[in-house]
Protein backbone atom coordinates (compact mmCIF):
# COMPACT_ATOMS: atom_id res chain seq x y z
CA UNK A 1 0.00 0.00 0.00
CA UNK A 2 1.21 3.64 -0.26
CA UNK A 3 1.45 5.74 2.81
CA UNK A 4 1.83 9.37 3.30
CA UNK A 5 2.32 10.48 6.43
CA UNK A 6 1.84 14.34 7.67
CA UNK A 7 3.13 15.10 3.95
CA UNK A 8 3.68 19.31 3.80
CA UNK A 9 4.82 20.74 0.55
CA UNK A 10 6.28 24.29 -0.53
CA UNK A 11 8.21 25.38 -3.41
CA UNK A 12 10.98 27.18 -2.34
CA UNK A 13 10.13 30.01 0.42
CA UNK A 14 6.40 29.74 -1.69
CA UNK A 15 3.72 29.42 0.42
CA UNK A 16 2.73 25.79 2.01
CA UNK A 17 0.64 24.14 -0.92
CA UNK A 18 -0.09 20.81 1.46
CA UNK A 19 0.11 20.79 4.90
CA UNK A 20 0.02 17.71 7.26
CA UNK A 21 -1.64 15.54 4.58
CA UNK A 22 -1.96 11.90 5.91
CA UNK A 23 -3.26 9.34 3.62
CA UNK A 24 -3.11 5.77 3.07
CA UNK A 25 -4.29 3.95 0.13
CA UNK A 26 -4.57 -0.39 0.20
CA UNK A 27 -4.38 -2.75 -2.76
CA UNK A 28 -7.94 -3.38 -4.20
CA UNK A 29 -8.83 0.71 -3.16
CA UNK A 30 -9.25 3.99 -4.69
CA UNK A 31 -8.90 7.50 -3.54
CA UNK A 32 -10.22 10.35 -5.90
CA UNK A 33 -8.18 13.59 -4.85
CA UNK A 34 -10.77 16.57 -5.80
CA UNK A 35 -10.12 20.15 -5.55
CA UNK A 36 -10.42 23.27 -7.47
CA UNK A 37 -7.43 24.56 -9.92
CA UNK A 38 -4.42 25.34 -7.37
CA UNK A 39 -5.36 23.36 -4.45
CA UNK A 40 -2.09 20.89 -4.84
CA UNK A 41 -3.89 17.77 -6.02
CA UNK A 42 -1.16 17.40 -9.05
CA UNK A 43 1.67 18.00 -6.09
CA UNK A 44 0.39 15.03 -3.84
CA UNK A 45 0.15 13.11 -6.33
CA UNK A 46 3.80 13.70 -7.36
CA UNK A 47 4.45 12.74 -4.56
CA UNK A 48 2.54 9.58 -4.13
CA UNK A 49 3.97 8.71 -7.27
CA UNK A 50 7.99 9.62 -6.40
CA UNK A 51 8.39 12.19 -8.49
CA UNK A 52 8.27 15.24 -6.03
CA UNK A 53 9.90 15.35 -1.81
CA UNK A 54 7.79 16.72 0.34
CA UNK A 55 9.53 19.22 2.63
CA UNK A 56 8.28 17.46 5.51
CA UNK A 57 6.42 14.18 6.50
CA UNK A 58 7.31 10.85 4.73
CA UNK A 59 6.29 8.65 1.59
CA UNK A 60 6.06 4.84 1.92
CA UNK A 61 5.08 3.18 -1.45
CA UNK A 62 5.18 -0.65 -3.53
CA UNK A 63 7.70 -1.22 -6.08
CA UNK A 64 5.35 -1.25 -9.20
CA UNK A 65 4.20 2.23 -9.60
CA UNK A 66 2.18 3.58 -12.52
CA UNK A 67 2.52 7.57 -13.19
CA UNK A 68 0.20 9.02 -15.46
CA UNK A 69 0.83 13.09 -15.89
CA UNK A 70 -1.59 15.44 -16.70
CA UNK A 71 -0.19 16.42 -19.50
CA UNK A 72 2.04 13.94 -21.51
CA UNK A 73 5.35 14.77 -22.42
CA UNK A 74 5.36 16.01 -25.93
CA UNK A 75 8.13 15.42 -28.26
CA UNK A 76 8.03 11.53 -27.50
CA UNK A 77 9.83 10.31 -30.88
CA UNK A 78 8.74 6.80 -30.45
CA UNK A 79 5.88 4.94 -31.67
CA UNK A 80 2.95 3.76 -29.41
CA UNK A 81 4.47 0.29 -29.98
CA UNK A 82 7.87 0.96 -28.90
CA UNK A 83 7.25 2.92 -25.88
CA UNK A 84 4.76 0.27 -24.56
CA UNK A 85 7.10 -2.16 -25.29
CA UNK A 86 9.86 -0.50 -24.12
CA UNK A 87 7.92 0.36 -20.42
CA UNK A 88 6.64 -3.54 -20.21
CA UNK A 89 9.85 -4.48 -20.42
CA UNK A 90 11.33 -1.92 -17.74
CA UNK A 91 8.54 -2.85 -15.24
CA UNK A 92 9.45 -6.86 -16.73
CA UNK A 93 5.50 -7.16 -17.09
CA UNK A 94 3.26 -7.66 -20.48
CA UNK A 95 2.33 -5.46 -22.62
CA UNK A 96 -1.81 -4.83 -22.38
CA UNK A 97 -2.25 -5.21 -25.92
CA UNK A 98 -5.91 -5.60 -24.56
CA UNK A 99 -6.64 -2.40 -22.98
CA UNK A 100 -5.39 -0.51 -26.22
CA UNK A 101 -7.95 -2.66 -27.79
CA UNK A 102 -10.67 -1.87 -24.73
CA UNK A 103 -10.06 1.77 -24.85
CA UNK A 104 -10.74 2.12 -28.41
CA UNK A 105 -7.51 2.99 -29.33
CA UNK A 106 -7.67 3.82 -33.31
CA UNK A 107 -4.02 5.63 -33.96
CA UNK A 108 -1.48 4.21 -35.61
CA UNK A 109 0.26 2.13 -33.25
CA UNK A 110 3.70 2.34 -35.31
CA UNK A 111 3.49 5.96 -35.92
CA UNK A 112 5.68 8.31 -33.75
CA UNK A 113 3.64 9.32 -30.61
CA UNK A 114 4.02 13.11 -31.27
CA UNK A 115 1.38 12.84 -34.40
CA UNK A 116 -1.38 10.96 -32.50
CA UNK A 117 -4.99 12.52 -31.39
CA UNK A 118 -4.85 14.17 -28.18
CA UNK A 119 -7.72 11.15 -26.95
CA UNK A 120 -5.05 8.15 -28.77
CA UNK A 121 -2.16 9.71 -27.16
CA UNK A 122 -4.17 9.70 -23.53
CA UNK A 123 -5.12 6.09 -24.38
CA UNK A 124 -1.54 5.16 -24.64
CA UNK A 125 -0.30 7.50 -21.81
CA UNK A 126 -3.06 5.40 -19.82
CA UNK A 127 -2.21 2.24 -20.69
CA UNK A 128 1.46 2.76 -19.92
CA UNK A 129 0.69 3.45 -16.26
CA UNK A 130 -1.93 0.74 -16.18
CA UNK A 131 0.50 -1.67 -16.60
CA UNK A 132 2.04 -1.42 -13.26
CA UNK A 133 1.14 -4.01 -10.20
CA UNK A 134 1.12 -2.27 -6.91
CA UNK A 135 -0.06 1.54 -7.12
CA UNK A 136 -1.67 3.06 -10.00
CA UNK A 137 -1.37 7.24 -10.10
CA UNK A 138 -3.24 9.17 -12.47
CA UNK A 139 -3.68 12.86 -12.78
CA UNK A 140 -6.82 13.72 -14.62
CA UNK A 141 -7.24 10.31 -16.47
CA UNK A 142 -10.68 11.13 -18.01
CA UNK A 143 -9.17 14.29 -19.77
CA UNK A 144 -9.91 13.96 -23.08
CA UNK A 145 -11.23 10.91 -23.25
CA UNK A 146 -14.40 9.21 -25.15
CA UNK A 147 -17.44 8.19 -23.30
CA UNK A 148 -16.87 4.88 -24.06
CA UNK A 149 -13.17 4.67 -22.75
CA UNK A 150 -14.21 6.86 -19.81
CA UNK A 151 -16.38 3.51 -19.10
CA UNK A 152 -13.55 1.31 -19.52
CA UNK A 153 -11.19 3.11 -17.37
CA UNK A 154 -14.04 3.13 -14.46
CA UNK A 155 -14.63 -0.44 -14.70
CA UNK A 156 -10.35 -0.92 -14.58
CA UNK A 157 -10.24 1.09 -12.07
CA UNK A 158 -13.16 -0.64 -9.65
CA UNK A 159 -12.11 -4.25 -10.17
CA UNK A 160 -7.63 -3.00 -10.03
CA UNK A 161 -6.20 -5.14 -7.07
CA UNK A 162 -3.55 -2.22 -7.00
CA UNK A 163 -3.95 0.66 -4.86
CA UNK A 164 -5.47 3.45 -7.47
CA UNK A 165 -5.10 7.42 -6.42
CA UNK A 166 -6.57 9.48 -9.08
CA UNK A 167 -7.68 13.04 -9.69
CA UNK A 168 -10.42 14.34 -10.78
CA UNK A 169 -12.18 17.74 -11.36
CA UNK A 170 -15.06 16.63 -13.67
CA UNK A 171 -16.90 14.67 -11.06
CA UNK A 172 -16.51 11.36 -12.69
CA UNK A 173 -18.05 8.74 -10.40
CA UNK A 174 -15.78 5.97 -9.59
CA UNK A 175 -18.12 3.59 -7.89
CA UNK A 176 -16.64 2.47 -4.14
CA UNK A 177 -13.86 4.93 -4.03
CA UNK A 178 -13.18 7.35 -1.07
CA UNK A 179 -13.38 11.24 -1.92
CA UNK A 180 -10.09 13.16 -0.72
CA UNK A 181 -10.52 17.05 -0.97
CA UNK A 182 -8.20 19.44 -1.43
CA UNK A 183 -8.30 23.17 -0.42
CA UNK A 184 -10.71 25.68 0.51
CA UNK A 185 -12.16 24.44 4.01
CA UNK A 186 -13.34 26.51 6.92
CA UNK A 187 -10.88 26.68 9.12
CA UNK A 188 -11.38 22.96 10.48
CA UNK A 189 -9.12 19.74 10.28
CA UNK A 190 -11.10 17.10 8.05
CA UNK A 191 -10.41 13.72 9.82
CA UNK A 192 -11.18 10.51 7.47
CA UNK A 193 -11.98 7.29 9.16
CA UNK A 194 -12.42 3.74 8.64
CA UNK A 195 -14.30 1.17 10.14
CA UNK A 196 -16.34 3.52 12.33
CA UNK A 197 -19.67 1.02 12.42
CA UNK A 198 -22.07 1.93 15.20
CA UNK A 199 -19.46 4.28 16.97
CA UNK A 200 -20.71 7.15 14.70
CA UNK A 201 -22.31 8.87 17.44
CA UNK A 202 -20.12 8.85 20.34
CA UNK A 203 -17.67 10.13 17.12
CA UNK A 204 -20.31 13.36 16.41
CA UNK A 205 -20.77 13.79 20.14
CA UNK A 206 -16.81 14.32 20.76
CA UNK A 207 -16.06 18.43 21.96
CA UNK A 208 -14.98 20.25 18.79
CA UNK A 209 -16.55 17.69 15.96
CA UNK A 210 -18.33 20.17 13.64
CA UNK A 211 -19.57 17.22 11.80
CA UNK A 212 -19.26 13.48 10.98
CA UNK A 213 -20.96 12.01 8.17
CA UNK A 214 -20.96 8.45 7.70
CA UNK A 215 -18.79 7.39 4.15
CA UNK A 216 -18.85 3.54 3.03
CA UNK A 217 -17.91 2.19 6.21
CA UNK A 218 -16.10 5.23 7.60
CA UNK A 219 -16.42 8.70 7.92
CA UNK A 220 -15.63 12.11 7.36
CA UNK A 221 -15.61 14.22 10.49
CA UNK A 222 -14.82 17.91 10.57
CA UNK A 223 -13.51 19.23 13.37
CA UNK A 224 -12.63 23.03 15.26
CA UNK A 225 -8.64 23.34 14.35
CA UNK A 226 -8.36 23.70 18.15
CA UNK A 227 -10.04 20.37 19.50
CA UNK A 228 -8.35 18.19 16.56
CA UNK A 229 -5.35 16.96 18.52
CA UNK A 230 -8.09 15.93 21.26
CA UNK A 231 -10.46 14.62 18.71
CA UNK A 232 -7.59 12.23 16.94
CA UNK A 233 -6.52 10.66 19.98
CA UNK A 234 -10.28 10.14 21.27
CA UNK A 235 -11.30 8.58 18.04
CA UNK A 236 -8.28 6.15 18.24
CA UNK A 237 -8.89 5.67 21.66
CA UNK A 238 -12.68 4.62 20.64
CA UNK A 239 -10.91 2.13 18.23
CA UNK A 240 -11.57 3.78 15.13
CA UNK A 241 -8.33 3.70 12.46
CA UNK A 242 -7.58 6.95 10.69
CA UNK A 243 -7.49 7.04 7.43
CA UNK A 244 -6.23 10.60 6.52
CA UNK A 245 -6.20 14.41 8.59
CA UNK A 246 -6.47 17.29 6.83
CA UNK A 247 -5.98 20.93 7.59
N1 LIG B 1 7.16 23.30 -9.81
C1 LIG B 1 6.47 24.25 -9.16
N2 LIG B 1 7.11 25.37 -8.74
C2 LIG B 1 6.45 26.34 -8.08
N3 LIG B 1 5.14 26.28 -7.77
C3 LIG B 1 4.46 25.20 -8.16
C4 LIG B 1 5.09 24.13 -8.89
N4 LIG B 1 4.15 23.17 -9.14
C5 LIG B 1 3.00 23.63 -8.60
N5 LIG B 1 3.18 24.83 -8.03
C6 LIG B 1 2.17 25.62 -7.32
O1 LIG B 1 1.56 24.80 -6.35
C7 LIG B 1 0.16 25.04 -6.28
C8 LIG B 1 -0.59 23.75 -6.47
O2 LIG B 1 -0.38 23.29 -7.80
P1 LIG B 1 -0.92 21.89 -8.31
O3 LIG B 1 -0.55 21.77 -9.74
O4 LIG B 1 -0.49 20.83 -7.38
O5 LIG B 1 -2.50 22.11 -8.15
P2 LIG B 1 -3.72 21.33 -8.80
O6 LIG B 1 -4.75 21.18 -7.73
O7 LIG B 1 -3.26 20.07 -9.46
O8 LIG B 1 -4.21 22.37 -9.89
P3 LIG B 1 -4.99 22.17 -11.31
O9 LIG B 1 -6.36 21.64 -10.99
O10 LIG B 1 -5.03 23.56 -11.84
O11 LIG B 1 -4.17 21.23 -12.15
C9 LIG B 1 -0.14 26.10 -7.33
O12 LIG B 1 -0.19 27.35 -6.69
C10 LIG B 1 1.04 26.00 -8.26
O13 LIG B 1 1.30 27.24 -8.87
Amino acid sequence: MVRLDRIGKRYGRGPWVLRDVTLSVEPGEAVVVTGGNGSGKSTLLRIAAGLSKPTSGSVSRPRSVGWMPERFPPGVRLSARDYLRHLAAVRGVPVRWDLVEALGFVGDPDAPMATLSKGNTQKIALVQALMARDLLVLDEPWSGLDVAAAATLRAFLTSSEAAVLVTDHHGHDLPGARVLPLGASSGGVVIELARVGSLLPQVSALEGVLSAAAVGSGARVEVAAAHSDEVLASVLRLGCSVRSVRS
